[in-house]
């Protein structure tokens, strides 16, 4: 039909804009033909998830709010890591979800305080009791040069040496609250610059030679290659948790608030017309986190709905197996 010939072709352009190569249309259309209606997000596909917990980090604000929202209208009890100015701002939510802001949650910061509250037994008490998926969605985009509280450079610490601490601190929930028939998910928002993402080994913080760009893809493999090293930790261990890794596409959101003024005054008529809005970007993670059919399922790449290559160096075992070394070392965690 028309109306689903301009989606393949907006959504054909969003994935050009987005991978930098040509439009796979044949692909195209298999996705849209098989998963189109995920993108919209029908309440009816996914499974009602009373009774369990999500913590949906960077979840006041763009697709972080999209995926709390509908994952609360499943009826997940949804507990949001923001800031308290975000909490303030908060939009409006039916009574009936299930909401918790544990505020104060600055990534930035994140690996000391989380690491602090972890030791004290209190400030995570609440998140971890019930806990069941972990939604990592916080993350920032061409920031200027500058470090977290850590001394970590801000990309690499705050979009994915967070993620790696507060997943490990939170493991043994999530280990201890899944169920073979049910088990607990942990979904990782990367991004297509993973693909041209370069990771150096020897200088992971870029402390030879800043690039925004280079950061922030590098931020991006990070996390896949965390994704899938995971999963074959929790697979070799038998338990009933799953990690993924999501890339939303392009996403009309603030991120793209570090642009120089004119790619953001360019950007902006061009997005309202070309980028997904918040909600739809959020589609894939929401899938990732509830759907039947994902179920035991992890190590995968999703992208529109269905499981997509990653970059090949995600599937080295020995890179993964490294920077995860490092990351423990960085976080002072002892490797398991
Ligand atoms: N927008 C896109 O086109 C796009 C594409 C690919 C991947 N992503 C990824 O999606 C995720 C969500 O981004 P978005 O597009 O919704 O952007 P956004 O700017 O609307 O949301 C980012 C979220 O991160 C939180 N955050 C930022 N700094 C933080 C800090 N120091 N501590 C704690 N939380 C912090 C913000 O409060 C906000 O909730 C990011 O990880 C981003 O890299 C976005």
């Amino acid at each position: 039909s028309h109306a689903k010939l301009s989606v393949i072709c907006w959504t054909g352009w969003n994935k050009y804009a987005c991978l930098y190569q040509p439009i796979d249309f044949p692909l195209y259309c298999k996705a849209m033909t098989t998963y189109g209606p995920f993108l919209f997000l029908p309440h009816t596909v996914l499974p009602k998830q009373n009774g369990r917990v999500a913590i949906v980090t960077g979840g006041a604000r763009g697709m972080g709010y999209e995926t709390a929202r509908h994952l609360a209208s499943l009826g997940m009890h949804v507990v949001i890591a923001g800031f308290l100015f975000n909490s303030l701002f908060f939009p409006p939510v039916p009574p009936s979800f299930k909401f918790t802001f544990y505020i104060y949650f600055d990534k930035s910061k994140a690996v000391s305080r989380v690491g602090a509250g972890e030791r004290r037994g209190r400030c995570l008490s609440v998140l971890i009791e019930m806990s069941y998926c972990l939604s990592f969605i916080a993350g920032i985009m061409l920031v200027p040069e500058g470090k977290t509280e850590d001394s970590f450079e801000l990309h690499f610490g705050l979009n994915y040496l967070g993620h790696f601490l507060l997943t490990n601190l939170l493991l043994d929930k999530l280990k201890r609250s899944g169920k073979h028939d049910a088990c607990s998910r942990v979904v990782t928002m990367s991004s297509a610059t993973h693909y041209v993402g370069r990771l150096n080994m020897e200088d992971l913080q870029g402390r030879s030679g800043y690039s925004a760009h280079g950061a922030y893809s590098q931020s991006k493999l990070a996390l896949v290659l965390f994704t899938y090293h995971l999963q074959e930790k929790l697979a070799a261990g038998g338990f009933p948790v799953t990690s993924n890794a999501v890339d939303p596409g392009m996403v009309d959101t603030d991120l793209y608030n570090n642009l120089c003024i004119p790619a953001q005054a360019a950007k902006k008529p061009v997005a309202k017309m070309l980028f997904r809005t918040p909600a739809e970007g959020a589609s894939t993670a929401i899938l990732a986190a509830t759907a039947s059919q994902l179920e035991g399922v992890g190590g995968c790449y999703f992208y529109n709905g269905e499981r997509i290559e990653s970059a090949d160096m995600t599937y080295d075992h020995n890179v993964r197996a490294e920077l995860w070394k490092q990351s423990c070392a960085l976080v002072g965690l002892q490797e398991a």
